[in-house]
C-alpha cells in the first residue's frame, strides 16, 4: 500500500486548478445508463472511484471510453448484466447510484449494499422506500438489493431526512418513470443540481433542483449530450484550508466560488483574506496564524460534513478554542484520534469535538481511516514539525486527483512512497 511522506513547515503559495467533482461525476456516470444516444462527459476527475465506476458500467455491457484522462465517451448499447457485484463496489459508496437508472430503464437491478467511507451506518432505506413508492418490488438479501419493476410510475416522495445520493437515485429513476414525481425534502447540494442539469441536457423534464422540492415529469426516452462536470468544491476547500493553516497564499482556479459560501465564511472568520473571481478563489493568510472557528455541519447550503476533518486540522493549530459539531454522520471523528497522536489538543464529547489550538503539531506515523480524514491528516502534516508518514492513503486516492502533485506545485514537501505491488492502488 502506498504511503505519503510530508515534511511540514512550508507555506502553500501559488495557483492550483480544481479537478471535476467526484460527487457530481459519479451520479452523472450512473445517469449515462439512461441515455439511448452518445454522451460525452468532460472534466472527469482522475480518481479511483471513477475507475471503479467505469469498470462497473463496462462489466454491465456499457460501452465507455476514457480519453485524455478526463473525458468519457459513452456509446449507447444494450446492457448484458444488471448487477453491481460486491467485490467491485465494496469500496465505493456511489455504486448505489446505478439502482435508480437500472430499474427505470431496464426494470431490474441486483446491487450490492454499498461500501465507501466508514463514517457511520449509512443505510439506504430512503433509496429503497422511494423506489418502492414508484412501483418497484425490492428485497434485500445476502447483502444485495434485488429490485424489479415493469415500469416505474411517478409518486410524491417525502424524504424522511435529507439524503444526497438518495435524492439523486430518485431523480434519475423519476426521469424515465411514467408520470409526475415530486421529491420533497430533497437535498440541495450543488452536485444534485449538476446531475439534474445533465439529465435535462439528455431531455429530462426537471424543475426545482437546488431547492428542497424537485418536480419531475417522466419522459419516454432520454437522448445524448455533451456535458462538463462541475468543479470539486471539497477539493477546492481543502487547498484553501491548507493555505490558511500554513500562513500561505493560494489561488484555486477553474472552481465555483458560489458553491462554497459557508466554507469561505469560516475561512474569513479564521482571519483569511479572500478574493473571489468568476471561477477562482484567492486566499491570502499573510503569514498569520488562523483563529479557531466553530463549525456545525448540516446539509447544503450549511457547512459541508466533507470539510469537517480539514477544519479540525485547522483548529488544531489555531489561536483559541473551536468546537466542531458533526450532525450528518455518527462516526466522523476518526481523524481526531490520529491528530491527537500528532499533539493536537482535541476532546470529543458525543458529536462535538472541542479543539484547543496548539502552537505546533509534531510529526508522527498516522493512519488514514476515510477519505476526508485522510485530507485532514495531510493538512496536519503540512504544519507539523518533522516528517509525517500517512498510511492507507488508498482512501485519499478515491477522492483527490493527484493530491501530492498539486500540493508539491504549491511548495509542499510531500511525496508518495509506493508500496509493494504498487500502481494498482491508484
Ligand atoms: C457519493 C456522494 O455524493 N457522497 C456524499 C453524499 O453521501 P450520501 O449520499 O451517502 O449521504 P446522505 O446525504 O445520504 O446521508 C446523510 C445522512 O442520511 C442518512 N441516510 C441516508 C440515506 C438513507 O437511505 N438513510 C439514511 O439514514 C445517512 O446515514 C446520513 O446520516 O452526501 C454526504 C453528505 O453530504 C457526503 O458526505 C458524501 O460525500
Ligand atoms: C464520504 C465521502 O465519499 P463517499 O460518500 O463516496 O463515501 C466523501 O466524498 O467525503
Amino acid at each position: 500500500m502506498d504511503k505519503l511522506l510530508i515534511t511540514g513547515g512550508a507555506p502553500l503559495q501559488g495557483q492550483v486548478r480544481a479537478s471535476g467533482a467526484k460527487n457530481a461525476a459519479l451520479p452523472i456516470l450512473a445517469a449515462t445508463l439512461l441515455a439511448d444516444a452518445p454522451v460525452t462527459l468532460g472534466n472527469i476527475p482522475r480518481l479511483r472511484d471513477i475507475r471503479t465506476t467505469l469498470e462497473l458500467l463496462g462489466r454491465m455491457g456499457a460501452s465507455l471510453s476514457l480519453e485524455d484522462g478526463c473525458r468519457v465517451k459513452v456509446q449507447p448499447r444494450e446492457l448484458t448484466s444488471f448487477a453491481a457485484p460486491y467485490e467491485l463496489v465494496k469500496t465505493m459508496r456511489a455504486s448505489i447510484l446505478v439502482l435508480g437508472p437500472l430499474l427505470a430503464r431496464y426494470g431490474q437491478a441486483d446491487v450490492s449494499l454499498p461500501g465507501g467511507c466508514a463514517i457511520g451506518a449509512r443505510p439506504v432505506n430512503l433509496h429503497i422506500d422511494g423506489l418502492r413508492a414508484m412501483g418497484a418490488e425490492i428485497h434485500v438479501e445476502g447483502g444485495y438489493i434485488r429490485a424489479r419493476a415493469q415500469r416505474l410510475h411517478g409518486a410524491r416522495l417525502v424524504m424522511d431526512l435529507v439524503s444526497v445520493t438518495g435524492t439523486e437515485n430518485l431523480l434519475m429513476a423519476a426521469s424515465l418513470a411514467d408520470g409526475e414525481t415530486l421529491i420533497e425534502n430533497a437535498a440541495r447540494e450543488p452536485e444534485v443540481i449538476d446531475l439534474a442539469e445533465f439529465l435535462i441536457a439528455l431531455g429530462a423534464r426537471i424543475e426545482g433542483a437546488g431547492t428542497d422540492r424537485i418536480h419531475v415529469q417522466g419522459v419516454e426516452r432520454l437522448g445524448g449530450a455533451r456535458y462538463e462536470v462541475m468543479p470539486d468544491r471539497i477539493e477546492t476547500g481543502t487547498f484553501l484550508v491548507g493555505a490558511a493553516m500554513t500562513g500561505g497564499c493560494v489561488t484555486v482556479t477553474h472552481t465555483r466560488p458560489d458553491c462554497l459560501d459557508a466554507v469561505l465564511q469560516k475561512l474569513r472568520e479564521a482571519g483569511a483574506e479572500i478574493t473571489v473571481g468568476t471561477d477562482s478563489i484567492r486566499l491570502d493568510m499573510q503569514g498569520r496564524r488562523p483563529r479557531a472557528v466553530d463549525i456545525h455541519t448540516a446539509p447544503h447550503p450549511a457547512f459541508p460534513t466533507d470539510m469537517q476533518a480539514q477544519f479540525c486540522a485547522l483548529n488544531s493549530i489555531a489561536e483559541g478554542v473551536g468546537t466542531i459539531t458533526e450532525t450528518i454522520f455518527e462516526n466522523r471523528f476518526m481523524h481526531v484520534l490520529e491528530m491527537q497522536r500528532m499533539g493536537a489538543d482535541i476532546r470529543i464529547e458525543g458529536n462535538v469535538a472541542i479543539c484547543r489550538g496548539v502552537e505546533r503539531l509534531t510529526a508522527a506515523p498516522v493512519m488514514a481511516t476515510d477519505l476526508r480524514a485522510s485530507a485532514g491528516l495531510v493538512l496536519a502534516g503540512l504544519v507539523a514539525s518533522g516528517e509525517t508518514l500517512i498510511d492507507r492513503i488508498y482512501h485519499l486516492d478515491r477522492g483527490y486527483d493527484n493530491i501530492e502533485a498539486k500540493l508539491s506545485s504549491l511548495g509542499a514537501a510531500i511525496r508518495r512512497i509506493p508500496g509493494a505491488g504498487t500502481g494498482a492502488n491508484r
